[in-house]
């Protein structure tokens, strides 16, 4: 049987598609590739399409037999979110909408759900926990809330059963070099800072100061892109085994400021890396860590790569030998 992974020639999809190559999986890629690159997909069938596109979603169901969907095709950005709500809307919450309807169709129940610590909003205290208040701050945020919700009444209404995935700040990259992160225009902290050390952009803008954080500037939790492929590969083998559905928060479980990771990736990269600070960015809570302790202990999730060293150090392998990422 086969994976269905959406959005798999983006970053986290692609390091997830790897993953389960290695694992000897099949996979199946559906991917309109708006962000995502080809290149990036390492194996397995893949459909250049649309989710939102139901004969295409019909035929990559026809032509494969699949057990279980992947679901990471998204609209992402905060930022963005907050000046295009209709986007996210219409990306995400009827983007779900179509591909649930169309696992329906075919009887195919099983979502691994790409969720995200934005659902949580600013919290009441950190780290944050599963069972804690959903509250988003901005726009991608409550879309995300609401495709939770959404998949939580087909479980209800048609035997669907989930496992929604809420990861902090994914960075880094694929042990191999050949994938890494490659958004474009690129907004993530983590990539922007290795792009300013590789001399391509001037200087790293600090989005606010006046944050009740230690040092002023948020506070993210960062974990290992790969540490998240684990993840769901064990919510797959969780689905099949036919186990609840369940939430996770997937971070590790420290925080690390702007200026701090600034400062980190200062030091390994051993460049001169300007910074400015600019004002707040709509949407951004303050400080944002997670409990991951019911994904440890209910997947035997192990995130064994997610020292914020290693996370950079990962990541400036990927962009020195791709400085200009991928080739489409
Ligand atoms: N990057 C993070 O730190 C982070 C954190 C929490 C949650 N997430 C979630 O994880 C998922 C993946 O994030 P990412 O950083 O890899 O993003 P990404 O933009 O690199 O990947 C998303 C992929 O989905 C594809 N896509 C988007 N809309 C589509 C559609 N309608 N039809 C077909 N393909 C479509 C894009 O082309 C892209 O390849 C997203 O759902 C995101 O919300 C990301
Ligand atoms: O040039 C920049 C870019 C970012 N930031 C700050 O750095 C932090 C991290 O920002 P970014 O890398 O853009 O990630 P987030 O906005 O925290 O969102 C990421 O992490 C969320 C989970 O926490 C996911 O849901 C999102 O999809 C993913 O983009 C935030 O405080 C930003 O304000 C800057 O100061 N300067």
């Amino acid at each position: 049987m086969a994976v269905l992974v959406t959005g798999g020639a983006g970053y986290i999809g692609s390091h997830t598609v790897a993953a389960l190559l290695e694992k000897g999986e099949e996979v199946v890629v559906l991917d309109n590739l708006q962000q995502g690159h080809r290149e990036a997909v390492t194996g397995g069938r893949f459909y250049e399409g649309d989710l939102r596109d139901e004969e295409v979603l019909d035929r990559v169901f026809r032509e494969n037999s699949i057990d279980a969907v992947i679901h990471f095709a998204a609209s992402s950005l905060v930022g963005e979110s907050m000046k295009e709500p209709g986007k996210y809307y219409h990306n995400n919450v009827y983007g779900a909408l179509c591909l649930l309807e169309a696992m329906n169709r075919v009887g195919v129940k099983r979502i691994v759900f790409s969720s995200t610590a934005a659902t949580y909003g600013e919290p009441d205290s950190v780290p944050i926990r599963e069972t804690d208040r959903t509250q988003p701050t901005n726009v991608y945020g409550e879309t995300k809330l609401a495709m939770e919700k959404m998949i939580r009444w087909y479980e209800v209404a048609h035997e669907f059963r989930f496992v929604s995935l809420r990861y902090f700040n994914a960075a880094g990259a694929h042990e191999s070099g050949r994938i890494g992160e490659d958004h474009r225009p690129e907004s993530h902290l983590v990539p922007i800072i290795l792009q300013t050390a590789l001399g391509q952009r001037s200087h790293i803008s600090v989005f606010g100061e006046d944050y009740p954080t230690e040092d002023g500037s948020c506070v993210r939790d960062y974990i290992h892109v790969s540490d998240l492929s684990d993840a769901h590969i064990l919510a797959v083998e969780r689905l099949r085994r036919g186990e609840d559905s369940a939430i996770y928060n997937l971070g590790n479980g420290e925080g690390f400021s702007v200026k701090q990771v600034i400062e980190i990736a200062r030091r390994i990269t051993g460049r001169d890396i300007p910074a400015v600070i600019e004002a707040r960015r709509a949407g951004d809570p303050a400080v944002l860590v997670a409990s991951s302790d019911k994904a440890r202990a209910e997947l035997g999730w192990n995130p064994h790569r997610s020292n914020l060293e290693r996370i950079i150090e990962s990541a400036w392998a990927w962009h020195q030998s791709r400085p200009q990422g991928y080739n489409d």
